[in-house]
């Protein structure tokens, strides 16, 4: 559905330069900024594709290039068999207007048009779009009670827009971006204005209109969270560059670079050098023990890695199950964290202290000698960046 290759954007920007001898000030010199450098990625049709990323990594840009909101420095953009964009050396220009996408985008700020009624402001992007199809009134009023149902606001049609409360205002949003049946919808951050208790049922609320809907859709956010429940695929991204590119759980467990495993929820990293391999059983020796694991990574004997381990791997108790599991460490608790429907210990094991997550009916005191063990299956082998 959307095929984006080798697209490059770069902004004029400034690169402060440490100050000569002699000269009291740091000097300024003009640089070009890669905001985008060089990226590539297929969304298949009713995909949520997700660029995910910290802030400035250039996912809104990579959005507003399919949008028609900036214009690419280089590359293609092309939606079903259109092309949107086309440019850099040896391709043929092309670069269709925003207004010419016919592409449904909600943004962060839901400018919803206050001075209209609930039903008017989903109507309105029609009426516009009737001056070249012909909608009847008839029509427009049935398409639009059919978006203002699936959104749950068919009640609240005649009421005025301003008068909405928060999450109904962004399904309103919502609403009209749907309402011209666009071929992929564009979401940058379209929660982050919401409380946290909001956004988690808009989340549920997305993905549910997603899978009924089938719309194909790239949504943008910096919440790993949000990423994880909702996607289809994710994009993550670092400093213009796609890093990782997989289904949510396959970025979550196999994480290919230290950057995706920090950023995609929190990690223990142990380095250490693969002593042996036997099929995808691989022994890491760490400065603190050695440890067994199953990769699926090409990682030869005496190579240099990190174990990735999520805190939900780690199992920590006061007694020991040595010889009958593998991967048993020991330490000292050196905090505990009660976070709702798990508890987090902290646990000092010789140079490094782990962090595992577990069943609030585990609580271990600090001070307290535990077990630590870390489950094969779930630890992961990221290649030293
Ligand atoms: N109009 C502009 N002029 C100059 N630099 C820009 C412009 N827009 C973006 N940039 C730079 O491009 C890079 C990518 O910005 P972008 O907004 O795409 O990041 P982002 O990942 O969406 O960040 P955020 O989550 O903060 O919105 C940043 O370094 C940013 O400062």
């Amino acid at each position: 559905m959307l095929r984006i290759d080798n697209l490059v954007k770069t902004f004029d920007g400034e690169r402060r330069r440490r100050h000569a001898r002699g000269s009291k000030t740091d000097k300024t010199e003009p640089a070009r900024v890669f905001a985008v450098s060089d990226i590539s990625f297929n969304v298949e049709n009713g995909e949520l594709f997700t660029l995910l990323g910290p802030s400035g990594c250039g996912k809104t840009t990579t959005l507003r290039s399919i949008a028609g909101l900036e214009r690419p420095d280089s590359g293609t953009i092309e939606v079903g068999d259109r092309v949107l964009f086309s440019g850099g050396a040896g391709r043929k220009p092309v670069n269709v207007p925003a207004n010419e996408r016919g592409l449904g985008m909600v943004f962060q700020s839901y400018a919803i048009w206050p001075h209209m009624s609930v039903f008017d402001n989903v109507a309105f992007p029609l009426q516009v779009k009737s001056r070249n199809e012909r909608l009847g009134k008839k029509q427009i009023a049935e398409r639009v009670m059919r978006v203002l149902d699936t959104m749950e606001l068919a009640e609240l049609a005649d009421r005025q827009a301003t008068k909405l409360s928060g999450g109904q205002q962004q399904r309103l949003a919502l609403a009209r971006a749907l309402v011209i049946e666009p071929p992929l919808l564009l979401l940058d951050e379209p929660l982050s204005n919401l409380d946290a208790k909001l956004r988690e049922s808009l989340r549920y609320e997305l993905k549910r209109l997603q899978r009924d809907l089938g719309i194909t859709s790239v949504y943008v956010t910096h919440d790993q969270t949000e990423a994880l429940v909702l996607s289809t695929s994710i994009a993550v991204m670092k400093s213009g560059d796609v890093m990782q590119l997989g289904r949510p759980r396959e970025i979550y467990e196999n994480p290919n670079c230290r950057f995706v495993a920090e950023f995609i929820g929190t990690s223990n990293f142990i380095a250490g050098n693969v002593v042996s391999k036997e099929g995808d059983r691989y022994t890491v020796n760490t400065a603190d023990g050695l440890l067994v694991l199953d990769a699926a990574a090409a990682i030869p004997i005496g190579g240099d890695v990190i174990v990735s381990i999520r805190p939900e791997a780690v199992e920590v108790s006061t007694g020991s199950r040595a010889g009958e599991v593998p991967n048993e460490w020991t330490g000292t608790v050196t905090t505990r964290a009660f976070l709702g429907e798990s508890v987090d210990h902290v646990v000092s094991v010789g140079r490094h202290e782990i962090r595992a997550r577990g069943n609030p009916a585990v609580s271990i005191k600090p001070g307290t000698e535990v077990y630590l063990r870390l489950d094969p299956g779930k630890l992961a082998l990221v290649p030293v960046d």
